[in-house]
Parts: structure tokens; C-alpha cells; sequence
């Protein structure tokens, strides 16, 4: 795969666009009465794969939806390039892609279709233009195969596959995955992480994945963010990380079982 992306980036010199920096500041978000977010600060470096890890339901795809400006914090501020993503001119000005937990993609319609959605709707490039980046966003990601099936004719990885294709085709400046290997077995899931690298080198995106996979935290990703209820409970680097000695942390990445004393009699109803 890596052979061919670097032959596709090379026809396509010259119309990158540099990565783009996210910054985050003091920002909480409420539902109601319940603080989902507090306070959170923190940057995202252009160039960087920035993952954003935690337990369920501690708030992770809430703070990428900020980020990617899909919802507005309820204190502090959310910025791409010191701009509000909510803005549609900071929509216009850059290109930021998305690739949903589900994949969102459109049953009804081909793969290629799917892909080429976003560029007719937008009216972006002429036809042959549109056909080219779909191709080689599907060749990057080793789809030809797929061009004519529909969503339901595909396996769960390739979904998640065709996915990063569309987000490709937008050539994003900012990458946000939300939960890219989630009910993927382990071989589909190390060959998702590799993509989610190798799309950073070779495009030098930004890319913002959010994940509870350890081993995609772990190995790819230049630094980690772990929030735990709602806080930023960590941020380094992966092996800073793994030497955090706050027990919460080392539980949440090494869970042992116990039986005699087991989890689910200490889950707080909410
Ligand atoms: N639109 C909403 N309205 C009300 N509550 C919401 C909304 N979106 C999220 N929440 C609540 O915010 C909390 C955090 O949700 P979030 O989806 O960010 O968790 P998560 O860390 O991504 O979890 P998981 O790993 O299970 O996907 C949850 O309690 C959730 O029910």
C-alpha cells in the first residue's frame, strides 16, 4: 500500500495544503446538569496524530464534536488555525474531513457514488478531476474491487475502509477519526492504524483519532489525551504514558480481572 501512495502523491504535487493546528482552551460542555466536559486545554501540533483516549461515556466523541465545530461548547473555546470551526467560512477555508464511528456511509448508493458525493455536491472539480481522486483515494486504500458495490455487500473494515476513501477525497487538512477500529477483529484493526500512519506521512495531514484501542494509542500517535469523566487526566507522549503511575491510568490501560471483586458491581448508575 505504501508503494502506491507515495506514486499518487507524487502526480498530485503541488496541491497540498499544509496541516492545519487545533487548540483548545478551557472548555467544558454541559447536558443539562451533567458537566460531560471541564475545562479542558490542550493543542494539537500540526502534522500531529493527536488521540484522544478514555473510557466509555467519558466524553471523547463530545470533544471531537466541538472540535470538528458539529456542536458548541457550553464554556471556552474550540480553534483550527485560531478559527471557529463552527464558522462556515472556516469551513470554506479549510478542508476537514471526518470519518464516523459507523462509517455514515449512504446505503443506497455505490461506493463510488459515496465517494464522489461531497465533490458534485460541492461542485469542487470538473468530472474527470472527481474520477481521478475517487480512484486514487480507492487505490490508496486498496478498494478498486469495491467501486460498484453498495455498502451492504461490505465487510465491517472495508466500510471503515471506504470511510477514510471519502474523507480522502476531501485532500483534509485535519483528519478526525471517531472510534476507527471499534468491532473490527485484530488484524482488521492494526491494518486500520497502519492506514491512519501512513496517511500522516505520506499526506501530512492532521490527524485527531479518537479511540479506546491501546494498541492504536500506544504505537501511532505522537501524543495522548486521556480523559477520564469529563477531565484531561493525561497528555504525553505514549511512552510517558505508559510510565503515568496514577492508578486510574495504569488501570484503565492494564485492566486485570477479578472475580471476586468485579467491576460491574461498582458501575455508577447515571
Ligand atoms: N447530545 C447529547 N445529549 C445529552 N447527553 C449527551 C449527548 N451527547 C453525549 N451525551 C452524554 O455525554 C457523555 C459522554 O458521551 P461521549 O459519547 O462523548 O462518550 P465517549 O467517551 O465517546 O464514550 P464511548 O467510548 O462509549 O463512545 C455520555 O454520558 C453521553 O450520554
Amino acid at each position: 500500500m505504501k508503494k502506491a501512495i507515495i506514486q499518487e502523491r507524487s502526480s498530485c504535487a503541488g496541491t497540498a495544503r499544509p496541516p492545519v493546528g487545533v487548540e483548545v482552551s478551557g472548555l467544558s460542555k454541559n447536558f443539562g446538569t451533567q458537566r460531560v466536559l471541564k475545562d479542558i486545554s490542550l493543542t494539537v501540533k500540526p502534522g500531529e496524530i493527536f488521540t484522544i483516549m478514555g473510557p466509555s461515556g467519558s466524553g471523547k466523541s463530545v470533544l471531537l464534536r466541538q472540535i470538528a465545530g458539529l456542536d458548541q461548547p457550553t464554556k471556552g473555546t474550540a480553534r483550527i488555525n485560531g478559527l471557529d470551526p463552527a464558522d462556515p467560512d472556516t469551513r470554506d477555508r479549510f478542508a476537514i474531513a471526518l470519518v464516523f464511528q459507523a462509517g455514515a456511509l449512504f446505503n443506497s448508493i455505490s461506493v463510488y457514488d459515496n465517494l464522489a458525493l461531497y465533490l458534485l455536491e460541492h461542485r469542487l472539480c470538473p468530472k474527470k478531476e472527481m474520477r481521478d481522486r475517487v480512484m486514487r483515494a480507492l487505490k490508496i486504500l486498496s478498494l478498486e474491487n469495491a467501486v460498484k458495490k453498495f455498502p451492504s455487500e461490505l465487510s465491517g473494515g472495508m466500510k471503515k475502509r471506504v470511510a477514510i476513501a471519502r474523507a480522502l477525497v476531501m485532500e483534509p487538512q485535519l483528519l478526525l477519526y471517531d472510534e476507527p477500529t471499534s468491532e473490527l477483529d485484530p488484524v482488521m484493526s492494526a491494518t486500520i492504524t497502519e492506514i491512519i500512519a501512513t496517511l500522516k506521512t505520506e499526506f501530512n495531514v492532521t490527524s485527531i483519532v479518537v479511540s479506546h484501542d491501546r494498541d492504536l494509542a500506544l504505537t501511532i500517535s505522537d501524543r495522548v489525551a486521556l480523559l477520564m469523566k469529563g477531565e484531561l487526566r493525561a497528555l504525553c507522549s505514549p511512552a510517558e504514558l505508559r510510565k503515568v503511575e496514577d492508578p486510574a491510568v495504569k488501570d484503565f490501560l492494564n485492566p486485570t480481572i477479578d472475580l471476586k471483586k468485579p467491576r460491574y458491581q461498582q458501575l455508577e448508575s447515571s
